[in-house]
């Protein structure tokens, strides 16, 4: 097996990359800018060049394409949506066409940002999307670029990605945020108003290759069985590096002046990849005891 993973420098390309060596599959890589710390054939690419992803396929004779690469900025997005529609709407169906004219497996990651999050409920793959911002807007254009190019693809959708990278093995994004915070003693604010279900990155790359390998395809959510606002993750963090409580203050969402609109609770229904792969989702606990060493800097 051997496969390309698009968007190698990201925090979940990396984890990715990682998971299949892991494995023992061949692995080749596609960063944008700066590549990442792997011993592996990497290539420069940007996914709009879908001449450039042809090539690289061809080149390397490639069985597999995992596309991790997007542009995830959700204020950038609103800011500068025709890029965003670009790189998140339509490069992903062409990649997804050039997969399918060579019968090769494709796997797409979506966001639950695709929904409005202004309801109770945890969100089912089927459940209606209606996204509330440029992101969303256009991940959710990807999803369907996709699914008309290759009705055979694999599309997860993830909520909040974290995790420790796969090539150095550091935190980044908000756990290193919130941990680093913590051990230097001052205080963290966050939001008690928004929810969603974290999606561990090496727990996402685990169950990815265990539907690659089940033949599976269609659209699945990947993410932990926990529900919990930031502030709750926050407090699992200062749990785990055993910190002050105490530093963790409440705020909202309005307390912040931002472009896009956030889903108030976006938590993904997870029951449909656990009845596949017929083990439950982990919960967060499980998750951040995953990856604790990666925390061993801030422990206190
Ligand atoms: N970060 C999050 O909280 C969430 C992420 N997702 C989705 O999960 C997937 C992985 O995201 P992360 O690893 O967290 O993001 P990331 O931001 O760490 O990685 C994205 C990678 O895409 C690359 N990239 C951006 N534009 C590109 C282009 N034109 N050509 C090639 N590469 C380009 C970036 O350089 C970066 O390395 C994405 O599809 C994202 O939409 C879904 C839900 C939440």
């Amino acid at each position: 097996m051997r496969t390309l993973v698009i968007g190698a420098n990201g925090l979940l390309g990396s984890v990715v990359v990682k998971t299949l060596k892991e494995r023992g599959a061949d692995v080749v890589g596609g960063y944008h800018s700066e590549p990442p710390e792997f011993e592996i054939p990497l290539h420069e690419l940007d996914i709009t060049d879908t001449e450039r992803v042809a090539a690289l396929v061809d080149e390397h004779d490639v069985d597999t394409v995992i596309n991790c690469a997007a542009y995830t900025d959700v204020d950038g997005c609103e800011t500068n949506p025709e890029l965003a529609a670009q790189v998140n709407g339509v490069a992903p169906g062409e990649i997804a066409e050039v997969c399918t004219t060579r019968n090769i497996d494709f796997v797409h990651f979506s966001t639950d940002y695709v929904f409005a999050g202004d309801t109770d409920e945890h969100y089912a793959e089927d459940t209606d999307t209606d996204p509330v911002q440029e992101y969303g807007a256009s991940k959710l254009a990807g999803e369907k670029s996709v699914r008309d190019a290759d009705s055979e693809s694999l599309i997860l959708r993830l909520s909040f990605v974290y995790g420790a990278r796969g090539d150095t093995k550091s935190i980044t994004g908000f756990p290193q945020w919130v941990a680093s915070t913590l051990s230097s003693g001052d205080e963290v604010p966050l939001f008690t108003d928004q929810c969603f279900t974290p999606s561990r990155a090496g727990h996402v790359a685990e169950a990815t290759l265990d539907l690659l390998e089940a033949n599976d395809s269609g659209t699945f959510h990947v993410a932990s069985q926990s529900a919990v606002t930031p502030y709750e993750f926050g407090e699992q963090i200062c749990e785990l590096i055993g910190s002050d409580e105490s530093l963790i203050a409440q705020s909202s969402m309005s307390d912040l002046n931002r472009d896009a609109a956030r889903p108030q609770n976006s938590s993904l229904d997870v029951s449909k990849i656990e009845a596949e792969l017929g083990r439950p989702q982990p919960t967060l606990r499980d998750d951040l005891e995953e990856i604790e060493g990666a925390f061993s800097d801030y422990m206190l």
